[in-house]
């Protein structure tokens, strides 16, 4: 990849050999695969075992859980935050390792719609849960930067799961949260 890049400053028409340019090769490799790593990374060795077993059937909801991920359109970021909940089955996870599975998703070459819709599986198949809902809200660098140029638009997209598809009460009590200013 570092043998790449260089090709890559000099189709900029940039030298790759002045001082400042000489490390970059090797920095860009490192940064880039610290921002795709959740392609290698094992959602069971990230949960680590923390489900616990309770008598819980109430949604749980952890918002604001900030991201960074690249489009894989034109491998620039796009960042945001993500909102999630559940409903578990007797089941639930330990709160950290929900933030931890935005970042498996969001650490790839992505559209937002897939990555909230994978987080959105993820955690079913991991939960069992009655139902999981994903907000993510997310401002792309593609817009901004470049393109149509748009500093001020954001994009919403939800993956909702089970009960939190099928009930209206359900899908606005998490509504209700996510809108909510917090309480802390
Ligand atoms: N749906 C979706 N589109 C995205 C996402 N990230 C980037 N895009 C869009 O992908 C599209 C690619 O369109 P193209 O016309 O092939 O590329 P382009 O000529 O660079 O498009 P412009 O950005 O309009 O200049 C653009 O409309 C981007 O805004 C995303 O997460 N979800
Ligand atoms: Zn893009």
């Amino acid at each position: 990849m570092a043998a790449n890049m260089k090709e890559v400053l000099r189709a900029l028409g940039e030298d790759p050999q002045r001082e400042g340019l000489l490390s970059t090769p090797v920095r860009t490799e490192k940064a880039l695969k610290f921002l795709t790593s959740g392609y290698t990374a094992d959602i069971e060795k990230i949960v680590n075992g923390a489900i616990f077993n309770e008598k819980c059937d109430e949604m749980v909801v952890v918002k604001d859980i900030e991201f960074f991920s690249m489009c894989e359109h034109h491998m620039l970021p796009f960042y945001g935050k993500a909102h999630v909940a559940y409903i578990p089955k007797n089941k639930i996870i330990g709160l950290s390792k929900i933030p931890r599975i935005v970042d498996v998703f969001a650490r790839r070459l992505q559209v937002q719609e897939r990555m909230t819709q994978q987080i959105a599986e993820c955690l079913q198949e991991v939960l069992d849960a009655v139902g999981v809902g994903v907000i993510t809200e997310a401002r792309h660098f593609c817009m901004m930067m470049r393109g149509v140029e748009k500093q001020h638009s954001s994009t919403t997209s939800s993956a909702m799961l089970g009960a939190f598809r099928q009930r209206k009460d359900s899908r606005d009590e998490f509504l209700s949260h996510v809108r909510h200013n917090s309480l802390i």
